[in-house]
């Protein structure tokens, strides 16, 4: 049974509270591991690599496996029926054409002092992509790091994914070569984000790290921030649905279903208006659950984290939705542009019925790759900006310096930096000399 809460309820903010504070993702014990195998990997490199692939995939590896061979790919990839090529082809398409337009514009101009300023993007040199592959196979991420990587033009790609039990998903591999990855390390986990970060004696460290993760894989990422870039914390999945009226229970059901199964730890909310409406969704919830291949799953995030909340109206479940900051937002209401405007922190936001959110995992075009465990206040999804960086440029004309440089000076003196001020003063002094002034 979900957690079931009522705004009419006084008790009602003490729950809520409770709700947003639930501990996922977050607890120490994960940051306590993570910091451990991180301390183990900076100290021992693809010993460590070796040890905790066997321990936690089941594969026996030796330093010189850690990398998918380009044999190994081939014969892996050549397993890919037509039908997936096609699958994989037209979302990869489809998630290009996004992202390209996400391409920002470099900028300069003068100024009327003669200063010309501006900045210029460029890609980091070597990004590397996490792709989850402890409890699923995640073809779909491997297109929504890479695609937009390239796009930015970053120029070495690596991948590291889990092979559990040893079995790779071919269409990991493939996904891999048609978005041009470069290199690709069957491990996972905190180590796989540490190798990325730190480098062993096999895995070339990169700049930034990016992509989603199990609880493990969120708190490596916060831990190495910092000495790497990292894009946002992607954790364990959430959905909430804001639903009203006339909907369809099952399918609504089958939404936050769908998120429900990613993992134990993963978080589905309803927030409805009508009463009647929550009573049947959570009835074919509990219909259809046993039905899914991975009803355990699923069953363990619906119950420890499943939640359905009564609202009067909208502007409360906007309000509500905004204190949550889900990863995705379904908006399954007769105005659904009307409520996305109120609803402001929101990773991403699928307007109306027919949009259910997995087709925006797929092949929609926007990222999947989202900001969890309410950071979707402050962080948005992966995007072509994640991969590049701004620079800003500026280059003075002898009478620009002229024209500002005083106030430079004026302001270094203030700071007691007298260097900042003689190193404008000196070149000052030798134009006041050349024109004579
Ligand atoms: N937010 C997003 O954009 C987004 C997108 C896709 C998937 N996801 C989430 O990604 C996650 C995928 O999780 P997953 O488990 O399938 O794969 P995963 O690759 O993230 O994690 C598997 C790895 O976790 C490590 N691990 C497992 N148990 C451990 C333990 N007790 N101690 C230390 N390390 C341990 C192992 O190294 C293992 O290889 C799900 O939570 C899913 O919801 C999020
Ligand atoms: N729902 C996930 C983001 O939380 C992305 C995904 C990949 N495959 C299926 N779903």
């Amino acid at each position: 049974m979900p957690v079931t809460l009522n705004t009419t309820d006084p008790e009602f903010e003490r729950r809520f509270a409770e709700l947003l504070s639930a501990k996922r993702e977050d607890s120490v014990d994960v940051n306590d591991a993570v910091a451990a195998i991180i301390a183990d990997l900076r100290a021992r490199g693809d010993a460590v690599l070796c040890e905790l692939t066997s321990k936690f995939d089941r594969l026996d590896l030796t330093p010189d496996r850690l990398r998918f061979t380009a044999d190994e790919i081939a014969e892996e990839t050549a397993k890919v029926s037509p039908e997936d090529r096609s699958a994989l082809a037209l979302a990869a398409e489809r998630i290009r054409a996004y992202h390209a337009r996400q391409m920002p514009e470099n900028v300069s101009w003068t100024d009327p002092e003669g200063a010309t300023l501006g900045w210029r993007w460029s890609p980091v040199s070597a990004a590397g992509l996490y792709v989850p592959g402890g409890q699923a196979a995640y073809p779909s991420s491997v297109l929504m790091n890479a695609i937009p990587a390239r796009v930015a033009g970053v120029e070495r790609l690596m991948i590291c994914v889990p092979t559990p039990d040893g079995v790779i998903n071919p269409l990991v591999l493939l996904a891999a070569q048609i978005s041009g990855v470069d290199e690709i390390y069957r491990i996972g986990g905190a180590q796989a984000v540490a190798a990325m970060a730190y480098g062993t004696e096999t895995v070339r460290p990169v700049d930034k790290i990016t992509g989603p993760g199990n609880a493990f894989v969120a708190a490596a990422k916060r831990q190495v921030f910092g000495h790497v870039g990292i894009d946002m914390i992607a954790g364990p999945s959430e959905v909430l649905v804001i639903a009203e009226g006339a909907q369809n229970p099952d399918w609504l059901a089958m939404d936050l279903l769908a998120q429900a199964e990613h993992d134990a730890d993963a978080q589905s909310i309803l927030i409805t208006t009508d009463t009647a409406l929550g009573h049947a969704v959570a009835g074919a919830v509990d219909r259809i659950l046993p039905t899914l291949p991975r009803a355990e799953i699923a069953g363990a995030s619906w119950r420890d984290y499943g939640t359905i909340i009564f609202v009067r109206n909208l502007d409360e479940a906007a309000a509500l939705s905004n204190r949550i900051a889900p990863e995705h937002l379904e908006l399954c209401v007769d105005d659904p542009e009307a409520l996305a405007g109120k609803c402001i922190h929101a990773g991403a936001i699928f307007l109306g019925a027919h949009t259910p959110e997995a087709v925006g995992d797929y092949v929609s075009g926007p990222n999947h790759v989202l900001p969890t465990a309410r950071s979707a206040r402050f962080s948005s999804g992966l995007s072509v900006l994640d991969f590049l960086k701004r620079t800003t440029l500026a280059r003075l004309t002898p009478g620009a310096l002229a024209a500002i440089g005083p106030t430079a000076i004026r302001l270094a003196n203030a700071e007691g930096l007298q260097a900042h001020g003689a190193s404008v003063d000196l070149r000052l002094a030798e134009l006041n000399e050349r024109t004579g002034e």
